[in-house]
């Protein structure tokens, strides 16, 4: 028979055979030759090249960090597609952090791998989250990178960027604006991150006992910071607002710092300098920071070297951190220093985020360092103090839910003699349900106390006496001696 011999199954199979051992031999000896560095760029290079040139698609990629710091249309994206899921969404993340609460209601959150479609006039936008583990050898690294793609039409990528990116970011916007689930943030030293949990203080400015005057002039003055974020621009100074809280313990500190953050809707990022190695990690962790937010540092005068000037060595110490990853551990006890913490508050580092309230508090505000107390630095002092005619009715009315009583007066008058904290005053109308038996109670409490202070006072003058007492015996007998030898 003439013509074309087709090749039976045994050749084929052993040509396949010899061609995969030929390509099993270059690949190895391709693997032993060039350094995998090189091969992955090359390998990266040809898909790129090769993608670009036949495929009509178009992808951006949204990192969660850009420049170092946390990336905020990354935030934005991440708030914005669990609004998007749709019947061909595959999977997704669901929980709440609320440990107090086992029935609050579950949040959803894209999960890593799942394709989420999205529509926006006309256009189709794919998106999926990827992460990767990151390398370990840096000082300061988050456990996973992670970053959004969005696949889009090559022809669609200008409208992208310039329409549907900021209709994102508008959305996410409303979405934090509405947050209804407040959190707090304490900072892990040993991992290098915000660890947050969900903030449920009851504290709100009707609970609070104040002044009326003086409470009214605080929600004034927050009303009108979140107001002026034009105003801070035309001025131009950072969209920030200092408030310094000091008095006894147990005048209500905390309890306002809640109810600020209860009012205005921001998350609490609670920050103990001491924990704080250097300046340099005092930086990356206020970076790390977000917008609508409250930084708040309890008992500022506690954090030794924030208190302090420092000295130009530590200065330039500082700097060489930063080039010296190796030096940044040698000096890395250092502690927060006052310039430091100063850049923050109205240095250049302070214009980093916007509408951010920074709140110190101290129950000595003597020991602070000037510099931290010179005009311009916190806007606002606010002493709180003890509690005043004023403070123990709304307490009354909260506690007891009474507005007015035969005891209030005794007590009233009590309390122009006898300084009570509120924490006091509450702790004592918690004691009962009934008003009667609360209020005696507190009136045998104010009395007690003031027999306490009396007597501190009374050992304070008789030590004082006694040493004028001793000094006296002292000089007679300096007079005495001089007698002796001048006979
Ligand atoms: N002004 C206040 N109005 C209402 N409740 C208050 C007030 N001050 C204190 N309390 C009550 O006392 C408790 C302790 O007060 P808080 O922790 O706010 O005081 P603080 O001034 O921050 O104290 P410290 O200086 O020790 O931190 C609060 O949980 C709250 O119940």
């Amino acid at each position: 028979m003439g013509g074309l011999q087709l090749p039976t199954m045994s050749t084929l199979l052993s040509l396949y055979a010899s061609l995969s051992a030929v390509a099993m031999i270059v690949r190895t000896i391709l693997n032993d030759m060039i350094p995998e560095s090189i091969r992955e760029f090359i390998s990266w290079k040809a898909s790129d090249f090769f993608s670009s040139y036949f495929s009509r698609d178009f992808t951006f990629l949204i990192e969660d960090h850009w420049e170092a710091v946390d990336n905020e249309t990354f935030r934005a994206v991440q708030a914005y597609l669990p609004t998007k899921v749709g019947p061909d969404t595959g999977c997704l993340l669901l929980g709440h952090n609320d440990n107090n609460n086992l029935l609050a209601a579950a949040q959803t959150g894209v999960s890593v791998y799942t394709r989420i479609v999205d529509h926006f006039q006309g256009m189709k936008l794919e998106w999926t989250l990827n992460e990767k583990e990151e390398s370990k050898n840096s000082h300061y690294y988050t456990p996973k990178k992670q970053w959004f793609q969005l696949r889009c039409k090559r022809s669609d990528r200008d409208r992208v960027f310039d329409g549907y990116i900021p209709h994102i970011c508008r959305t996410a916007e409303e979405i934090f604006k509405d947050r209804e689930i407040l959190s707090i943030y304490t900072y892990n030293r040993e991992e290098f991150y915000w660890e947050s949990t969900v903030f449920k203080h009851p504290a709100t400015f009707e609970t609070l006992a104040m002044e009326p005057e003086q409470k009214q002039g605080i929600i004034d003055d927050l009303d009108l910071f979140v107001r002026r974020k034009e105003y801070f621009r035309t001025v131009g100074r950072a969209w920030k607002r200092g408030y310094l809280l000091w008095g006894p313990p147990g005048t209500g500190k905390s309890t306002l710092v809640a109810a600020i953050a209860n009012h205005l809707r921001f998350h609490i990022y609670d920050l103990q300098l001491q924990g704080i190695r250097s300046d340099f990690e005092l930086r990356r962790v206020l970076t790390a920071t977000t917008n609508r937010s409250i930084l708040l540092i309890e008992d500022v005068d506690c954090s030794s070297n924030s208190t302090k000037p420092r000295s130009v060595d530590e200065t330039l110490n500082d700097d060489e951190d930063e080039n010296h990853p190796d030096e940044k551990k040698r000096s890395s006890d250092k502690g927060v220093t006052l310039s430091g913490l100063l850049n923050f508050i109205d240095g250049l580092w302070s214009s980093c985020g916007d509408e951010r309230i920074i709140i110190f508090t101290t129950n000595h505000k003597e020991k602070l360092d000037p510099a931290l107390l010179r005009p311009g630095r916190m806007d606002v002092h606010l002493y709180m103090g003890h509690c005043t005619a004023a403070g123990f009715k709304l307490l009354a009315g909260k506690y007891l839910g009474i507005q007015d009583h035969v005891i209030f007066k005794r007590i009233e008058d009590l309390m122009l003699k006898i300084p009570a904290t509120p924490a006091e005053v509450a702790q004592q109308l918690m004691v009962s349900g009934k008003p009667e038996v609360a209020l005696n109670g507190l009136v045998q409490f104010l009395k007690e106390k003031g027999i306490e202070i009396e007597k501190s006072e009374g050992k304070e003058e008789l030590s004082s006496k006694k040493l004028w007492s001793l000094m006296r015996k002292w000089k007679n007998k300096k007079k005495r001696m001089r007698l002796v030898a001048e006979e």
